[in-house]
């Protein structure tokens, strides 16, 4: 006899279908003439999750907000960073809050997470502006002199110093330059790398390695000297440098070591200003060719500001301002794709995925997806409104990522970015030069091509 009783059986999940590559290497040659297009012609001819060979290893493309969620909350602790991108990453920042796993990340999050509180980040405002004032300064005597600047190292230079003196409480606008290029030649060597499945350097080291150790080194003495001359002061500034300096473990009393701090203060350095300055120059690009969009800003900074300089007091009421960098991120992240080792077999979105194989996510892929962005090429700042925002899934939506391994800089960056683009935008419309376009380029972040050169404008 039948148990009617009994819960009706979950259907046997399905095998993801996927694009086919070429033997050994897989779709390794197809992703990396142009890895965004593929993203979008993955997802679009096989669905929520597709699978495919990246060399010999399984991986899967998820792109369903569902599924997303699936990975980086519900079902977390079997989707790790074992995966061969962060072990590239792990080459430059060590074992920093970015890339350590377990025991330590969770120590290390603990430790940093008061740092980042609403009320710490709000009373870094008034430093933010007044970096940001200076920037204008410049651009002033730009607009006065008709001199092009290249909108993209402006914006590198601008964030890295307020995340230097915000967090650290370093000066680093000297070091501007010697950490954009390493950063430069360590992402595009990092991409190479992984593109072309070369994950292990070579052991008689090219002009390439030597280069990537140089530039290593580099931001390693930018860490060292920060480290330094904080010690020769001995008191505790209550900023984020302090509390990893003065951090002990609760039951060994050890303090953490030389190594450790470099890696956790460079992971900081790093990941607090390039995702940021990338975001902040796509601002200018899209404001730049959406006036209509400008037009509605500047009118939101004539009402709210009336010319003075913004304050933390301003942030809540800079709606629109915060939607253009809220419709920035989404459509061009400056994280657009990551990915995570999976450790047992498991069900997304009724697809089997198989335990030892990778789960690819793009947040550039996601945020493009039709069924929850109308014409999503479009920019559209007004996607933000709080009903907008609701009638969508909370993982359509993940510039920041989300779970437990959510940036821990996303307050601080969006406040970051919304008096910067206040700010400025008050005072000069930054236009294209002519003949330029920029085009996303997908190394570790999403640049625009050729570091945005713009013509400064009056408004
Ligand atoms: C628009 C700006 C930013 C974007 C789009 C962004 C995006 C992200 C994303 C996607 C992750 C997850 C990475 C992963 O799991 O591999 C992340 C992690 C992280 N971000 Fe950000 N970030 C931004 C700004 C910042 C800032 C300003 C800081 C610091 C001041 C920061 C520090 C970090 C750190 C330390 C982590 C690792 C957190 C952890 O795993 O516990 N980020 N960020």
């Amino acid at each position: 006899m039948t148990d009617m009783s009994a819960a009706p059986r979950a259907p046997a999940p399905r095998i993801p279908t996927g694009p086919r590559g070429l033997p050994l290497i897989g779709v390794v040659r197809d992703a990396r003439k142009d890895i965004l297009g593929w993203f979008l012609r993955t997802a679009a001819e096989h669905g929520p999750v597709a699978q495919y060979r990246f060399g010999l290893g399984r991986s899967y493309l998820v792109s369903h907000p569902d599924g997303i969620k699936h990975v980086l909350q519900d079902n977390v602790k079997n989707y790790t960073k074992d995966h061969f991108s962060y072990a590239m990453v792990r080459r430059v920042v060590g074992d920093g809050l970015l890339t350590s796993q377990g025991e330590t990340w969770m120590k290390q999050r603990r430790l940093a997470q008061p740092a980042f509180h609403r009320a710490r980040i709000t009373a870094m405002a008034d430093q933010m502006v007044r970096a940001t004032v200076e920037l204008s300064e410049q651009w002033a005597e730009a607009q006065r002199t008709g001199e092009s600047r290249l909108g993209a190292v402006d914006m590198m230079s601008l964030t890295l110093r307020i995340v230097g003196e915000a967090l650290l409480g370093a000066d680093v606008r000297a070091d501007t330059e010697a950490v954009g290029h390493s950063f430069t030649v360590i992402s595009e060597q990092t991409v190479e790398r992984f593109r072309s499945l070369r994950f292990i350097p070579p052991v008689l080291p090219t002009a390439y390695d030597r280069a990537f150790r140089d530039a290593n080194r580099s931001l390693r003495q930018v860490v060292t000297r920060v480290i330094a001359e904080r010690r020769a002061h001995t008191e505790d500034r209550g900023d984020l440098l302090s509390m990893f300096m003065l951090a002990q473990d609760e039951e060994t009393g050890e303090r953490m070591d030389d190594t450790h701090l470099q890696d956790e203060v460079l992971t900081m350095l790093l990941a607090g200003h390039e995702t940021t300055a990338n975001a902040l120059s796509w601002s200018w690009a899209l404001l730049a060719q959406n006036s209509e969009a400008e037009r509605t800003l500047h009118a939101e900074l004539d009402a709210v500001l009336g010319g003075r300089p913004p304050t933390a007091e301003d942030f809540p009421r800079l709606v629109y301002t915060r939607r253009v960098l809220d419709e920035t991120l989404r459509l061009y992240p400056p994280a657009y794709a990551l990915s995570r080792k999976v450790v047992e077999d498991d069900v997304i979105c009724g697809y089997q995925v198989r335990g030892g194989s990778s789960v690819d996510m793009s947040a550039y892929l996601t945020h493009r997806l039709p069924e929850f962005w109308p014409d999503p090429e479009r920019f559209d700042p007004d996607r933000f409104t709080p009903e907008k925002v609701a009638a969508r899934p909370r993982y359509a939506y993940f510039p920041f990522l989300g779970g437990p391994r959510q940036c821990i800089g996303n307050n601080f960056a969006l406040m970051e970015g919304t008096l910067i683009l206040a700010t400025l935008a008050q005072h000069h419309r930054p236009r294209l030069v002519e003949g330029y376009t920029p085009r996303p380029e997908p190394v570790i972040t999403l640049r625009p091509s050729g570091h945005l050169p713009v013509r400064i404008t009056p408004r």
